[in-house]
């Protein structure tokens, strides 16, 4: 007898993963966040994680966070969700769910509510005093898109890159 796995991965968990899995890409020595899109049909249709634009050199441009507005990363580097956005293979974004490992910022809103995204997932709310999140809510509040912060799931999950994988 062969009975089905219980421990697979529930969906906000799959998609959650694949959003930190994206993050792992990011060259931010300090917050890497990665973003996925789903839609109605929880398919996936758009993946990305912060950093600099296309052909704009990681290595010329600043990761600094102190100094002067040219001599950091905040004028340069594009953050996730906007990747994300960028990156969908689908042109109407309206209804979808964005899996997001931190809590936009008010420029990601914008960007979010204006492509139709109706909910955001996120794990860390960690710059939830700023007035860039406070901004983020008040918009987000307005046009109607709710968020939720993921609890209840596992903690982290394993992926094995060996032969032995299956
Ligand atoms: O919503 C977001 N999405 C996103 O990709 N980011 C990126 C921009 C930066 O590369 C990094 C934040 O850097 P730091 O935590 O050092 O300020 O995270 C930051 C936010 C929130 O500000
Ligand atoms: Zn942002």
């Amino acid at each position: 007898m062969s009975e089905k796995r219980l421990d697979y991965l529930t969906w906000d968990e799959y998609f959650m993963g694949v959003a930190c899995l994206s993050a792992q890409r990011s060259k931010d020595p300090n917050t890497q966040v990665g973003a996925c899109v789903v839609n109605r049909k929880k398919k996936i249709v758009g993946i990305g994680y912060n950093g600099f634009p296309t052909g704009c050199s990681d290595d010329e441009l600043p990761w600094a966070r102190e100094g002067g507005t040219l001599d950091t990363k905040y004028a340069y580097v594009c953050h996730a969700e906007l990747n994300a956005i960028l990156n969908s293979i689908v042109s109407d974004l309206e209804g979808c769910t964005l899996y997001v490992a931190l809590f936009p910022c008010n420029e990601c809103a914008k960007i979010i509510i204006q492509s139709g995204l109706k909910e955001i997932v996120y794990l860390s709310d960690k710059y939830a005093e700023t007035d860039i999140v406070r901004a983020s809510k008040t918009m987000l509040e307005m046009a109607g898109v709710k968020w939720r912060k993921l609890s209840g799931c596992r903690e982290s999950v394993t992926i094995r890159l060996s032969e032995d994988c299956v």
